[in-house]
Protein backbone atom coordinates (compact mmCIF):
# COMPACT_ATOMS: atom_id res chain seq x y z
CA UNK A 1 0.00 0.00 0.00
CA UNK A 2 1.87 3.33 -0.95
CA UNK A 3 0.62 6.01 1.90
CA UNK A 4 0.40 8.69 -0.23
CA UNK A 5 -2.68 7.45 -1.63
CA UNK A 6 -4.46 6.56 1.52
CA UNK A 7 -6.90 8.38 3.84
CA UNK A 8 -5.50 8.67 7.14
CA UNK A 9 -8.96 7.19 8.33
CA UNK A 10 -8.29 3.98 6.15
CA UNK A 11 -4.80 3.65 7.88
CA UNK A 12 -5.59 3.90 11.13
CA UNK A 13 -8.29 0.83 10.48
CA UNK A 14 -5.33 -1.06 8.82
CA UNK A 15 -3.46 -0.12 11.82
CA UNK A 16 -6.22 -1.65 14.05
CA UNK A 17 -5.68 -5.60 13.57
CA UNK A 18 -1.95 -5.27 13.90
CA UNK A 19 -2.34 -3.99 17.73
CA UNK A 20 -4.94 -6.26 18.57
CA UNK A 21 -2.86 -9.04 17.12
CA UNK A 22 0.24 -7.75 18.71
CA UNK A 23 -2.04 -7.14 21.96
CA UNK A 24 -3.81 -11.15 21.57
CA UNK A 25 0.11 -12.50 21.22
CA UNK A 26 0.70 -10.80 24.80
CA UNK A 27 -2.38 -11.75 26.52
CA UNK A 28 -1.13 -15.30 25.80
CA UNK A 29 2.20 -14.18 27.71
CA UNK A 30 0.65 -12.82 30.54
CA UNK A 31 0.66 -16.12 32.33
CA UNK A 32 4.02 -17.48 31.31
CA UNK A 33 6.80 -16.88 33.44
CA UNK A 34 8.58 -13.43 32.21
CA UNK A 35 11.87 -12.85 33.05
CA UNK A 36 12.90 -9.19 33.26
CA UNK A 37 15.48 -7.76 32.23
CA UNK A 38 16.28 -3.25 33.46
CA UNK A 39 17.25 -1.19 30.37
CA UNK A 40 19.87 1.72 30.68
CA UNK A 41 16.89 3.68 31.58
CA UNK A 42 16.09 1.99 34.37
CA UNK A 43 12.43 0.44 32.93
CA UNK A 44 12.29 -3.06 32.17
CA UNK A 45 11.99 -5.44 29.14
CA UNK A 46 10.80 -8.88 28.62
CA UNK A 47 10.33 -11.71 26.08
CA UNK A 48 7.10 -10.08 25.68
CA UNK A 49 8.12 -6.99 24.75
CA UNK A 50 10.54 -8.48 22.05
CA UNK A 51 7.90 -10.67 20.39
CA UNK A 52 4.99 -8.57 20.63
CA UNK A 53 7.81 -5.92 18.25
CA UNK A 54 8.83 -8.72 16.21
CA UNK A 55 5.25 -9.65 15.10
CA UNK A 56 4.25 -5.92 14.33
CA UNK A 57 7.39 -5.21 12.30
CA UNK A 58 6.71 -7.70 10.30
CA UNK A 59 2.96 -7.24 9.89
CA UNK A 60 3.89 -3.88 9.12
CA UNK A 61 6.31 -4.09 6.55
CA UNK A 62 3.97 -6.63 4.24
CA UNK A 63 1.34 -3.95 4.73
CA UNK A 64 4.00 -1.05 3.90
CA UNK A 65 7.01 -2.27 2.57
CA UNK A 66 9.99 -0.10 3.05
CA UNK A 67 8.23 2.41 5.67
CA UNK A 68 10.75 2.41 8.41
CA UNK A 69 9.31 1.25 11.60
CA UNK A 70 11.17 2.68 14.54
CA UNK A 71 10.46 0.42 17.76
CA UNK A 72 10.96 0.35 21.32
CA UNK A 73 13.35 -2.54 21.52
CA UNK A 74 15.25 -1.75 18.10
CA UNK A 75 15.44 1.96 17.64
CA UNK A 76 19.02 2.42 16.84
CA UNK A 77 18.71 0.05 14.00
CA UNK A 78 16.58 2.62 12.21
CA UNK A 79 16.47 5.97 10.79
CA UNK A 80 12.88 7.84 10.13
CA UNK A 81 12.20 8.38 6.80
CA UNK A 82 9.49 11.40 5.63
CA UNK A 83 6.79 8.61 6.39
CA UNK A 84 7.72 6.11 9.22
CA UNK A 85 6.40 4.19 12.60
CA UNK A 86 6.66 4.58 16.13
CA UNK A 87 5.96 1.72 17.82
CA UNK A 88 5.51 0.60 21.71
CA UNK A 89 5.38 -3.25 21.51
CA UNK A 90 4.36 -3.06 25.08
CA UNK A 91 3.60 -0.32 26.77
CA UNK A 92 3.15 -0.10 30.58
CA UNK A 93 5.91 -3.55 30.98
CA UNK A 94 6.27 -3.03 34.91
CA UNK A 95 1.89 -3.20 34.91
CA UNK A 96 2.28 -6.19 32.51
CA UNK A 97 4.50 -8.01 35.07
CA UNK A 98 2.51 -7.03 37.88
CA UNK A 99 -1.01 -7.77 36.26
CA UNK A 100 -2.87 -4.86 36.55
CA UNK A 101 -4.02 -4.91 32.71
CA UNK A 102 -3.14 -1.41 32.50
CA UNK A 103 -0.69 -1.94 29.27
CA UNK A 104 -1.08 -0.93 25.49
CA UNK A 105 0.49 -1.58 22.36
CA UNK A 106 1.11 1.93 20.81
CA UNK A 107 1.65 2.27 16.47
CA UNK A 108 1.53 5.85 15.10
CA UNK A 109 2.00 6.56 11.30
CA UNK A 110 4.37 9.87 11.33
CA UNK A 111 4.33 12.19 7.97
CA UNK A 112 7.07 14.17 8.82
CA UNK A 113 7.46 14.96 12.30
CA UNK A 114 3.88 14.34 13.51
CA UNK A 115 1.43 11.59 13.69
CA UNK A 116 -1.56 11.06 11.09
CA UNK A 117 -2.71 7.77 11.95
CA UNK A 118 -2.59 6.02 15.36
CA UNK A 119 -3.52 3.02 17.25
CA UNK A 120 -3.79 2.17 21.31
CA UNK A 121 -4.61 -1.49 21.98
CA UNK A 122 -5.44 -1.92 25.25
CA UNK A 123 -5.53 -5.88 25.24
CA UNK A 124 -6.30 -7.18 29.09
CA UNK A 125 -8.94 -4.01 29.26
CA UNK A 126 -10.54 -5.41 26.05
CA UNK A 127 -10.83 -2.13 24.16
CA UNK A 128 -9.20 -0.17 21.56
CA UNK A 129 -8.82 3.23 20.09
CA UNK A 130 -7.66 4.71 16.66
CA UNK A 131 -7.02 7.94 14.78
CA UNK A 132 -7.14 8.94 11.24
CA UNK A 133 -8.82 12.12 11.01
CA UNK A 134 -11.53 11.30 13.67
CA UNK A 135 -10.83 9.36 16.85
CA UNK A 136 -12.68 6.34 17.21
CA UNK A 137 -12.73 3.10 20.30
CA UNK A 138 -13.96 -0.12 20.29
CA UNK A 139 -14.50 -3.13 22.22
CA UNK A 140 -11.87 -5.48 21.63
CA UNK A 141 -14.22 -9.00 20.70
CA UNK A 142 -13.07 -12.15 22.08
CA UNK A 143 -10.33 -14.09 19.78
CA UNK A 144 -12.48 -15.84 17.00
CA UNK A 145 -15.09 -13.50 17.10
CA UNK A 146 -15.66 -10.86 14.51
CA UNK A 147 -17.30 -7.79 14.44
CA UNK A 148 -15.66 -4.13 15.65
CA UNK A 149 -18.13 -1.92 16.64
CA UNK A 150 -16.23 1.60 15.97
CA UNK A 151 -17.92 4.93 17.91
CA UNK A 152 -16.39 8.56 17.87
CA UNK A 153 -15.25 9.83 21.20
CA UNK A 154 -14.48 13.09 22.33
CA UNK A 155 -12.72 15.02 25.14
CA UNK A 156 -14.65 16.61 27.65
CA UNK A 157 -14.97 20.33 28.12
CA UNK A 158 -12.98 20.75 31.50
CA UNK A 159 -14.90 21.19 34.69
CA UNK A 160 -14.75 24.86 36.39
CA UNK A 161 -13.16 22.44 39.41
CA UNK A 162 -12.45 19.11 40.11
CA UNK A 163 -10.40 18.16 37.26
CA UNK A 164 -9.65 14.34 36.68
CA UNK A 165 -5.73 13.97 36.58
CA UNK A 166 -4.12 10.88 35.44
CA UNK A 167 -0.83 10.12 36.78
CA UNK A 168 1.59 7.71 36.16
CA UNK A 169 1.69 4.83 38.35
CA UNK A 170 4.86 3.98 38.27
CA UNK A 171 7.23 7.02 37.56
CA UNK A 172 6.71 10.57 39.53
CA UNK A 173 8.67 13.60 39.41
CA UNK A 174 8.68 16.50 41.73
CA UNK A 175 7.87 19.27 38.80
CA UNK A 176 4.81 17.10 37.92
CA UNK A 177 3.46 17.64 41.30
CA UNK A 178 4.26 21.32 41.10
CA UNK A 179 2.13 21.88 37.75
CA UNK A 180 -0.62 19.60 39.07
CA UNK A 181 -0.76 21.54 42.54
CA UNK A 182 -1.46 24.38 40.41
CA UNK A 183 -4.42 23.31 39.23
CA UNK A 184 -7.81 22.60 40.91
CA UNK A 185 -7.64 18.65 40.60
CA UNK A 186 -10.48 16.82 42.74
CA UNK A 187 -9.40 13.31 41.63
CA UNK A 188 -6.10 11.54 40.99
CA UNK A 189 -6.10 8.55 39.55
CA UNK A 190 -3.04 6.07 39.06
CA UNK A 191 -2.67 4.98 35.46
CA UNK A 192 -0.52 3.47 33.11
CA UNK A 193 0.81 3.56 29.48
CA UNK A 194 -0.40 5.41 27.02
CA UNK A 195 -4.39 4.90 28.52
CA UNK A 196 -4.00 7.96 29.90
CA UNK A 197 -4.25 9.42 26.55
CA UNK A 198 -7.03 7.71 25.71
CA UNK A 199 -9.20 8.14 28.24
CA UNK A 200 -8.69 11.80 28.38
CA UNK A 201 -9.93 11.25 24.68
CA UNK A 202 -13.03 9.21 25.59
CA UNK A 203 -14.04 12.13 27.92
CA UNK A 204 -13.08 9.80 31.25
CA UNK A 205 -10.46 12.24 32.92
CA UNK A 206 -8.75 16.16 31.72
CA UNK A 207 -4.94 16.11 32.12
CA UNK A 208 -1.71 14.19 32.17
CA UNK A 209 1.33 16.05 33.16
CA UNK A 210 4.74 14.30 32.47
CA UNK A 211 7.79 16.05 33.64
CA UNK A 212 9.72 13.49 34.07
CA UNK A 213 11.34 11.14 30.67
CA UNK A 214 9.30 9.58 28.48
CA UNK A 215 10.25 8.40 24.50
CA UNK A 216 8.93 9.49 21.75
CA UNK A 217 7.14 5.91 21.06
CA UNK A 218 4.97 6.34 24.64
CA UNK A 219 3.44 9.43 23.36
CA UNK A 220 2.89 9.13 19.70
CA UNK A 221 -0.30 7.21 19.14
CA UNK A 222 -2.07 8.62 22.36
CA UNK A 223 -1.17 12.23 21.12
CA UNK A 224 -2.91 11.92 17.84
CA UNK A 225 -5.62 10.38 19.15
CA UNK A 226 -6.62 12.92 21.80
CA UNK A 227 -5.47 15.66 19.18
CA UNK A 228 -8.51 13.92 16.75
CA UNK A 229 -10.63 13.41 19.88
CA UNK A 230 -10.62 17.70 20.16
CA UNK A 231 -7.59 17.52 23.07
CA UNK A 232 -4.39 18.97 22.71
CA UNK A 233 -0.79 17.43 23.77
CA UNK A 234 1.75 20.57 24.13
CA UNK A 235 5.37 21.22 25.48
CA UNK A 236 6.57 23.90 27.30
CA UNK A 237 5.04 27.05 26.44
CA UNK A 238 2.10 25.34 24.53
CA UNK A 239 3.45 23.88 20.90
CA UNK A 240 2.27 20.69 19.74
CA UNK A 241 5.26 17.93 20.51
CA UNK A 242 7.43 16.71 17.57
CA UNK A 243 8.51 13.39 16.18
CA UNK A 244 11.52 11.37 14.77
CA UNK A 245 14.25 13.10 16.56
CA UNK A 246 16.74 10.28 16.56
CA UNK A 247 19.56 13.00 17.67
CA UNK A 248 17.97 12.79 20.99
CA UNK A 249 17.84 9.09 20.81
CA UNK A 250 13.98 9.83 21.03
CA UNK A 251 13.40 11.45 24.08
CA UNK A 252 10.41 13.85 24.74
CA UNK A 253 10.40 16.62 26.71
CA UNK A 254 7.91 17.48 29.44
CA UNK A 255 4.65 17.59 28.29
CA UNK A 256 0.81 18.37 29.15
CA UNK A 257 -2.25 16.19 27.80
CA UNK A 258 -5.71 18.08 28.08
CA UNK A 259 -8.96 17.09 26.81
CA UNK A 260 -9.68 21.12 27.15
CA UNK A 261 -7.28 23.21 25.65
CA UNK A 262 -8.44 26.16 27.40
CA UNK A 263 -6.68 24.70 30.92
CA UNK A 264 -3.36 25.40 28.65
CA UNK A 265 -2.85 28.84 30.23
CA UNK A 266 -3.01 27.44 33.79
CA UNK A 267 0.14 25.59 33.73
CA UNK A 268 3.58 26.12 33.70
CA UNK A 269 5.94 23.56 32.12
CA UNK A 270 9.29 23.03 32.82
CA UNK A 271 11.54 23.51 29.78
CA UNK A 272 13.35 20.11 30.39
CA UNK A 273 12.38 16.92 32.21
CA UNK A 274 13.21 16.52 35.48
CA UNK A 275 14.85 12.56 36.80
CA UNK A 276 12.14 10.08 36.84
CA UNK A 277 11.30 8.83 40.43
CA UNK A 278 10.57 5.15 40.03
CA UNK A 279 8.13 4.35 42.37
CA UNK A 280 7.62 0.25 41.79
N1 LIG B 1 14.15 7.19 32.75
C1 LIG B 1 13.35 7.05 31.68
N2 LIG B 1 13.74 7.47 30.46
C2 LIG B 1 12.92 7.37 29.40
N3 LIG B 1 11.68 6.84 29.44
C3 LIG B 1 11.25 6.40 30.62
C4 LIG B 1 12.04 6.47 31.80
N4 LIG B 1 11.32 5.95 32.81
C5 LIG B 1 10.13 5.57 32.28
N5 LIG B 1 10.08 5.85 30.97
C6 LIG B 1 9.01 5.59 30.04
O1 LIG B 1 7.76 5.61 30.74
C7 LIG B 1 6.96 4.56 30.21
C8 LIG B 1 5.94 4.11 31.21
O2 LIG B 1 5.11 5.19 31.50
P1 LIG B 1 3.97 5.05 32.60
O3 LIG B 1 4.65 5.05 33.94
O4 LIG B 1 3.15 6.26 32.35
O5 LIG B 1 3.25 3.77 32.31
C9 LIG B 1 7.92 3.46 29.87
O6 LIG B 1 7.33 2.73 28.82
P2 LIG B 1 7.59 1.13 28.64
O7 LIG B 1 6.82 0.42 29.70
O8 LIG B 1 7.09 0.89 27.28
O9 LIG B 1 9.09 0.95 28.74
C10 LIG B 1 9.19 4.21 29.45
O10 LIG B 1 9.32 4.33 28.04
MG1 LIG C 1 6.39 2.71 26.62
Amino acid sequence: MRLDDQDANSIALSLAPIAIGAGRLLRRMECAFIEKRIKEDGSPTTMADLAAEQLIIRLLGEAWTGVPVVAEETASDVQPDQFFFLVDPLDGTGDFIHGTGEYSVNIALIHGTRPVAAVVAAPALARVWIAGDTALMAEIPPEGHDGMEWRPVSARTAPESDLIALVSRRHGDHATEACLSALSIGTRRMTSSALKFCLIASGEADIYVRCGPTMEWDTAAGDHILSRAGGVVIGPGGPPLTYGHADRGYLNGPFAALGDATIAPRLSLPVTCSPAKAMS
